[in-house]
């Protein structure tokens, strides 16, 4: 019997070479026109698709492929005695293999194509071929990728057929690609119609791997990183080894960080997600320094953020650390050159602002949590609420102060004083405790410092000892069922008390 392939490709490449051999195999090739004319300039005998249906390609080629003898000879069930008896009677030609690549809608929308040309590149007809091939893979093969080319003939070239195995796995793979493709339509259209992704009753989520990694978390866990549609990493990376998982998981805070400052000139440095260093500086170098200074020990292997061009100074006190990745808006080629040159490991990220995923979403063994991405509008003094004595000469670093305890685990607490963080409590399952830490943390730093807490204050034993260390004025959100006793705490110890009435949680 005849063995047939229908050939229709928008990315013609190879497709001559393959449909040479297919027909010196013995395969009667059919094609839609574009791939017929360019098979046939390539002296490759070809029947156009519109011979085979008796329809020309219609609506501009909207359709060209959908019809029930295509559908019809790549569907049927050869075992079926019904299916066989309609392919008889209609006269409809069986199809053993189909070859197809869609409409380029992804270039389109990375070109910035508008909403009439996106519709245009939204392939439907191959989208079908693909799908009834790879419903029927047990008696038809489906390629979507010229890489499977060669595979596929050798296939025939040894057996005669695609091998039952590879019929499998290339309707899976075409099932993917299929389903990548309606993510890419669903994410194109939504970005031009100017709908973001929300809490809609189904969440698409097509992702792509980006970038293989060496391992996840740990050497023993495989990992990937992967990308929504039409998306890139924000961050271009100059120089060192390949990101690691934890470095891309710990970059997330350092970013988050250096978005809150807005220009200014500071430094993050972050362990674990969470920061162990914020300061602003008049120069960066001076950021650099106060932010570390606030725990050298934990800022080993951390991830520093700068939130302006990297200097060759500022380049030089860093190499004195351990440091796994530094990020920045830019870098001066001085320090550029004396960082690779340096320290060849170090990897340089330029991030110039830009996130990728616009919702958050983590996985537990319950299932994906989604949630709006926490983005802050800072707390403003003419918002809150004061109690005790308002000290507005204090509102700089308080302000920064809630930027650390924003960006850290919770519970988290912060002390700073003099634009830098100096005690960071963060991660405790106990507020008080982790006031403790912090408090121990900044020493001698906390009389006159500023607090921040991420959440209210369940009792006022945080307050009393915050008294003790002198602290002048915390920031919180306020909202406890004990504020009374809370406020009247901060009364007695002399701590003037701003209430945000914002939690920032983070688990
Ligand atoms: N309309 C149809 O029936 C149809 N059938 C196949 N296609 C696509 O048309 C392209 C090939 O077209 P041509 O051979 O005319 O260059 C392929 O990307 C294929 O996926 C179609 N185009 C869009 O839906």
């Amino acid at each position: 019997m005849t063995r047939r392939a229908l050939i229709s490709v928008f990315d013609k490449r190879q497709a001559d070479t393959l449909a040479k051999e297919l027909s010196q195999l013995g395969y009667e090739i059919v094609s839609s026109s574009g791939t017929a004319r360019f098979l046939e300039a390539a002296h490759v005998a070809v029947q156009e698709v519109s011979d085979l249906t008796g329809f020309p390609h219609l609506l501009g080629g909207r359709v060209k492929t959908l019809h029930p003898s295509v559908m019809g000879g790549i569907l049927a069930r050869r075992e079926n005695v019904q299916d066989m008896e309609d392919v008889r009677i209609y006269e409809i030609p069986l199809i053993d293999l189909v070859v197809c690549n869609l409409y380029p809608f992804e270039e389109k929308a990375r070109q910035g194509a508008d909403l009439d040309e996106l519709i245009e590149n939204i392939d439907i007809g191959g989208v079908t071929l693909i799908r009834a091939a790879a419903k029927n893979y047990r008696q038809v093969a489906i390629v979507v990728d010229p890489d499977d080319y060669e595979p596929v003939l050798e296939d025939l070239r040894a057996t005669g057929d695609v091998v039952p195995e590879r019929r499998q796995a290339l309707a899976l793979k075409a099932f993917a690609y299929t389903s990548r493709y309606d993510g890419l339509v669903e994410k194109g259209l939504s970005s031009v119609l100017g709908q973001e992704m929300e809490m809609t009753s189904a969440l698409p989520l097509t992702l792509t791997r980006a970038q293989e990694l060496r391992y996840g978390e740990n050497p023993h866990q495989r990992a990937a990183l992967y990308l929504p549609p039409l998306t890139d990493v924000p961050w271009e990376q100059l120089s060192g080894k390949p990101l690691s998982y934890n470095n891309i998981l710990d970059l997330d805070g350092t970013l988050r960080a250096m978005a809150l400052f807005n220009g200014d000139c500071a430094c993050v440095i972050n362990k674990h997600t969470t920061p162990c260093g914020l300061a602003v500086g008049k120069t960066l170098l001076e950021a650099y320094e106060r932010a570390l200074a606030c725990d050298p020990l934990s800022a080993f292997g951390g991830i520093v953020g700068l939130t302006r061009s990297v200097d060759e100074a500022t380049a030089q006190s860093l190499v004195r650390t351990f440091t796994e990745v530094l990020a920045a808006p830019d870098f001066d080629d001085d320090a550029l050159a004396f960082l690779r040159q340096t320290k060849p490991s170090l990897r340089l990220l330029r991030w110039q602002g830009g996130r990728v995923m616009p919702l958050q979403i983590t996985s537990t063994w319950s299932g994906f949590l989604a949630q709006e991405d926490q983005t802050a509008p800072l707390p403003r003094l003419d918002k809150g609420e004061w109690i005790g004595t308002p000290r507005p000469d204090l509102w700089d670093d308080l302000i920064l102060a809630w930027k650390a305890a924003y960006l850290s685990k919770s519970n988290a607490i912060v002390v700073a004083a003099d634009g830098a963080t100096c005690g960071i409590g963060r991660g405790f399952t106990s507020r008080v405790d982790a006031v403790n830490w912090a408090l121990a943390q900044a020493g001698e730093k906390s009389r006159g410092a500023v607090m921040a807490s991420d959440a209210f204050f369940p009792f006022p034993d945080s307050i009393k000892a915050a008294g003790q260390a002198k602290i002048a004025a915390i920031i919180e959100p306020g909202g406890s069922v004990k504020d009374e006793e809370v406020f009247d705490a901060a009364r007695d110890a002399g701590i003037s008390l701003f209430l945000s009435s914002w939690r920032t949680f983070r688990h």
